[in-house]
């Protein structure tokens, strides 16, 4: 299989590290012109070719395509790739909280007979909320802690001072698609939850800085007229880029292991 990545980053990076356990068997990489993505890439279980457009990356033809670069790659990319019938995942689920992106990406996808696939990334427990979801309304609670590091860059920084925390800070308390709108590099869970069935609208979210925190920590609970249950997840930050949790990278990993095209019917 002939994998296309957008972005090299911790998650490129670190899933062509760990590509040996699947069918993959050539990567070609979308990255930006200025990247150092090429320098970085240490040799690793199947070849790497490096792109710097879309056209180059489509003229390769790989047979899936994971984003994993950030909610304006996927403005940017998944529509014309879904559109000229390519499946893609995409890590950067909470591009899909601007309404209109989604509704762009589900028509490319009709358009294309193509497939976006959202993994569950570092959050889990997405099947019993789908099926809770379905079966009536869920209420759902969730709350993201991670080290003040992880959300350096972000709009937290006007709210605390996140180099002189003793305590944890609750520095967000809203709704789900304000939380994936405002925190793109942090809130992606929240966007697979909102999407899973507990809506973004509805969910109510807060997000939390802790100096104690060792790693990333998500925690929801779930109330349904048929269900109960809160989960929790405590997972390690990724080399080099403590707001990204391993976790994802394991997530993205299952979805190409399983990944099967779909058969076309003439
Ligand atoms: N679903 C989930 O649970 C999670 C999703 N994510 C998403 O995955 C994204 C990537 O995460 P990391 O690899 O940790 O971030 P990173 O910052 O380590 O790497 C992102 C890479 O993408 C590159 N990039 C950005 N825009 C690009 C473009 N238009 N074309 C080509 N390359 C581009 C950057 O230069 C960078 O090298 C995050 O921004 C977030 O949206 C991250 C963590 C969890
Ligand atoms: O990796 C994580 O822990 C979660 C994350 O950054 C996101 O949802 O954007």
């Amino acid at each position: 299989m002939h994998l296309g990545l957008i972005g090299f980053g911790s998650i490129g990076s670190a899933l062509v590290g760990m590509l040996g356990q699947t069918q993959v068997t050539q990567v070609t990489a979308l990255v930006r012109p200025a990247s150092d993505a090429p320098q970085r890439h240490s040799a690793g279980p199947v070849p790497v070719a490096f792109v710097s457009s879309l056209d180059e990356l489509i003229a390769a033809r790989p047979d899936i395509v994971v984003e994993c670069a950030g909610h304006a790659a996927v403005a940017a990319y998944a529509p014309p790739l879904l559109q000229s019938g390519h499946d893609v995942i995409i890590a950067s689920v909470g591009a899909l909280a601007d309404a209109a992106l989604q509704k762009q990406v589900e028509r490319a996808a009709g358009a294309g007979k193509s497939r976006f696939i959202l993994p569950s990334g570092a959050i889990g427990g997405l099947d019993l909320m789908r099926a809770l979801a379905a079966a009536g309304d869920v209420d759902v609670a969730y709350r993201g802690i991670k080290p003040p590091k992880a959300w350096q860059g972000s709009p937290a920084e006007q709210v605390v001072d996140l180099n002189a925390l003793s305590r944890p800070v609750t520095f967000f308390s809203g709704n789900g698609r304000d939380a994936a709108l405002a925190y793109p590099k942090n809130a992606n869970v929240v966007a697979a939850l909102a999407l899973a069935g507990a809506g973004f609208e509805q969910m109510r979210v807060e997000l939390v800085a802790d100096p104690a925190a060792q790693g990333n920590q998500h925690s929801y609970q779930v109330h349904s007229p048929f269900c109960k249950y809160t989960m929790t997840i405590e997972a390690t930050g990724s080399p080099g880029n403590a707001r990204t949790s391993v976790t994802t990278v394991l997530s993205i990993l299952q979805e190409i292991a399983t990944y099967q095209p779909i058969q076309s019917s003439t």
